[in-house]
């Protein structure tokens, strides 16, 4: 089965054009072949399908073979795969996902391969939703982004982001009241405009980076008063920006994305 891995901001995933590839059990394949060890290794499998309502359709599914509903760095290199392997000479693209229509916007003639997507409306969920784990009660702003997420803002003092405790992250995401699991971000404003973040993808775990996740924090501190409407997020595989559309209400994400590899997957699936 031919491959192309790419990565957005650090988030990878395997692509597979499911008009050349008949994929009997995509979940299967996306637990096996994002294995870091066992197979080729990822945050996930993305399937490029064709579409009678949109240019193309995005399946996605995470590392432990759950189907995501939205994925913002996948879509974005989505956008790159399509152009860069002649299925489309467009570079305004729709592209169907489980989450509606999404509207993307391709630079190809940038140093990197620079794309745009129009997100949506971010769903605010909850502002001030109280998690109780382990005696430690918590502050989440739960954001929907077609996906939900859970937004903790650590304090200003919350040190280096790279040591920050990850475990906590992946309680919160696998929080009993929140069924299916969520997506959890640790966030620390650095101004107005800027913050740091990592995230707990349910499905994958930490990842470098998390496109839904970007504009659910940017949504989150616009409506907490701790951040303005374009933003800029500083993650460990990247940084992405967001701007969020006072009219419109939209949200738009954009960052670069890369094709690492392709490749001839031989295991059976
Ligand atoms: N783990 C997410 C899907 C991937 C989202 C993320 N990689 C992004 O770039 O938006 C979920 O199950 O909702």
């Amino acid at each position: 089965m031919n491959f192309t891995k790419m990565q957005g901001c650090g988030n990878d995933y395997i692509y597979v054009d499911s008009e050349k590839e008949k994929i009997r059990n995509p979940s299967a394949l996306a637990r096996r072949i994002s294995d870091r060890h066992y197979g080729v290794g990822a945050d996930g499998l993305i399937l490029i399908c064709p579409s009678d309502r949109a240019d193309f359709r995005m399946e996605m599914y995470n590392a432990d073979g759950s189907r995501g509903t939205m994925c913002g760095n996948g879509i974005r290199c989505l956008g790159q795969y399509v152009y860069q392997n002649g299925k489309t000479e467009k570079k305004e693209l729709e592209i169907e996902t489980d989450s509606g229509i999404k509207k993307l916007w391709l630079y190809p003639d940038d140093k990197n391969f620079r794309v745009r997507v129009c997100m949506g409306v971010p769903d605010i969920r909850e502002k001030h939703f109280a998690v109780s784990i382990r005696g430690r009660k918590t502050e989440v702003v739960l954001v929907s982004m077609g996906n939900p997420h859970a937004v903790i803002f650590l304090p200003p003092d919350a040190g280096s982001f790279r040591q920050w405790k990850m475990e906590y992250a992946r309680e919160i995401s696998e929080y009993s009241a929140f069924r299916g699991g969520i997506n959890a971000e640790l966030v620390r404003m650095t101004s107005e405009y800027g913050m740091k973040m990592r995230v707990w993808e349910r499905g994958s775990g930490e990842t470098l980076s998390c496109g839904t996740g970007a504009c659910a924090a940017a949504a989150a501190a616009a409506v907490t008063g701790r951040g303005k409407r374009r933003m800029k997020i500083e993650m460990p595989g990247g940084i992405l920006s967001t701007e969020w559309k006072t009219g419109s209400g939209l949200m738009y994400l954009e960052g670069t994305s890369r094709i690492i590899c392709k490749g001839d997957y031989t295991d059976k699936y």
